[in-house]
């Protein structure tokens, strides 16, 4: 008898093993720095974060530990300085201003300060984002800015200036004009912040709504402990480096 170890017979196996698909971001080593010559100072120390396509990732950390600035680096707002960070399979690392501004238009941004032009209704401010975007240029992008305002409860106030509405209908505004343009990315830097406990929970209800519908990733900055929920994972940062919960 043979013996169990020695297996002679044909065992075909495929030629390349089931490979994982590749994350919507990737950064391996990422350094940054601030200032220069002995001002220069260290703030984010080797990074290695992976998020793939789908995931709700929430960021948490003190004050000052980095978030903003590695959210502000996935983003394509600021240049990397160290290391590799790829969005959506393009390498941001000297990366050029067109090719950063690619990834850009592949990424909706929600910010604390929601950034409304006031003068403009919800739905003009909706429809400024969708005008950005090529694929829209032959659409109805006044019936979709309606649409997606009506997804975030604001169906009954699109013509209204975004300076008559109060901060939780202009956070949904801001949410509305983040997705309109169906981003593959969505990155949200304390979304939650000055809004009212049931206010912050119905926001980030529609955020996860809207992106499993949609399928996309979210990369979430918050000191607020009581949105953790909707994360697949958390991550932490800490002194310029990140800690997998
Ligand atoms: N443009 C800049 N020039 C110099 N230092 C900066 C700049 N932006 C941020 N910093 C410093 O980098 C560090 C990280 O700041 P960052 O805003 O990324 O932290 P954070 O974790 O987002 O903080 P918070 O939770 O308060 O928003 C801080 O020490 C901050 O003072």
């Amino acid at each position: 008898m043979l013996p169990d170890t020695l297996n002679l017979t044909h065992n075909p196996k495929p030629e390349t093993p089931l490979s994982k698909p590749a994350p919507a971001i990737a950064a391996t080593q990422l350094d940054h720095y601030f200032g220069k010559n002995e001002l220069r100072k260290q703030i984010l120390f080797d990074i290695n974060l992976e998020i793939y396509t789908g995931e709700i990732v929430i960021m948490t950390g003190p004050s000052g530990s980095g978030k903003t600035t590695l959210l502000t680096l996935i983003g394509g707002l600021r240049s990397m300085q160290a290391g590799s960070l790829k969005i959506l399979g393009q390498e941001m690392h000297k990366a050029s201003k067109r090719q950063m501004m690619q990834v850009r238009q592949q990424i909706g941004y929600i910010f604390q300060s929601h950034n409304l032009l006031s003068f403009l209704t919800a739905k003009q401010n909706v429809r400024m984002s969708l005008e950005l975007h090529p694929q829209f240029f032959n659409q109805d992008i006044n019936q979709i800015a309606s649409d997606i305002l009506a997804t975030v409860g604001l169906g009954d106030r699109v013509d209204y200036y975004a300076d008559s509405l109060s901060g939780g209908q202009k956070q949904r505004v801001a949410i509305a004009r983040a997705l309109a343009s169906r981003p593959k990315i969505v990155l949200a830097d304390e979304p939650t912040a000055s809004l009212d406990k049931k206010t912050g929970r119905d926001i980030v209800d529609i955020l996860q709504r809207l992106a499993k519908e949609q399928g996309c990733t979210i990369l979430l900055v918050t000191h607020d402990n009581r949105i953790l929920d909707i994360a697949d994972r958390i991550v932490q940062m800490e002194d310029g480096r990140l800690i997998q919960a």
